[in-house]
């Protein structure tokens, strides 16, 4: 398979669902400090090849510029002309992908998902038990019980990398850095909004019934 495939509209969808998504959250104030990226699979899937568009280093997330996006392949490459350098996570977008063969895959970093990942860091997930929002994972249990995966937060990123493919749970479309922040995934842009949705309101749920609980 050849990227020459990719079609230029494709290219063009997928960095307006990013820039829409961008928009969107930096309304919220989850790009604090330019942190976070995102990225949206374009083009057809096989796991040993696939690309995708990603948002490019170490921009401001809360303003739209000509330069903020690029297309990269499955080692997270760039497979067009560009001076951008694609987002220093981009490793761990590239081990999801493998892994899920999900289509959307968002990262930020929050107050909230910083304390969980802190709070339960030596048991090595976040447990979350019966709360109505589980659903949004399409789990759809009654009194469900979920553990959310947390990752040391090395400063190498291909450290970090290389654990993703074993602590991927499959019916959980996250991961959380410890002190760092989460990565949400779904089959689109629009289930990747809803997973990292629903995972910010457990966050803040599960750091404060811990606390009403002292
Ligand atoms: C200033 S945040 C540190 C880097 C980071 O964690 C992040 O999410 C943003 O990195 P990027 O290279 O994607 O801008
Ligand atoms: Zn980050």
């Amino acid at each position: 398979m050849s990227f020459d495939a990719i079609r230029l509209e494709e290219k063009q969808q997928a960095y307006a669902e990013l820039r829409e998504v961008k928009e969107l959250f930096a309304g919220r104030g989850w790009f604090t400090g330019t942190s976070g990226n995102l990225s949206v699979r374009v083009g057809e899937y096989r796991p040993e090849q696939f690309a995708f568009a990603v948002t490019a280093s170490g921009k401001d997330k809360s303003v739209h510029t000509p330069s903020d996006y690029l297309l990269v392949d499955q080692n997270g490459k760039a497979i067009e002309t560009t001076g951008l350098k694609p987002s220093a996570e981009t490793l761990i977008h590239c081990e999801i992908y493998r892994k899920t063969g999900a289509g959307s895959i968002f990262h930020v970093h929050t107050v909230f998902n910083n304390l969980a990942s802190e709070l339960f860091w030596e048991r090595g997930s976040v447990p979350v038990d019966g709360v109505e929002l589980i659903k949004a994972f399409n789990i759809w249990d009654e009194d469900a019980q979920i553990e959310i995966p947390i990752l040391p937060n090395y400063a190498e990123i291909p450290r970090i990398a290389e654990l993703v493919p074993d602590a991927i749970q499959p019916r959980i479309p996250g991961i959380l850095l410890r002190k760092h922040g989460i990565y949400a995934w779904g089959a689109n842009a629009f289930e990747a909004k809803r997973h990292l949705e629903a995972f910010e309101f457990l966050f803040e749920y599960v750091y404060r019934w811990e606390l009403l609980k002292k």
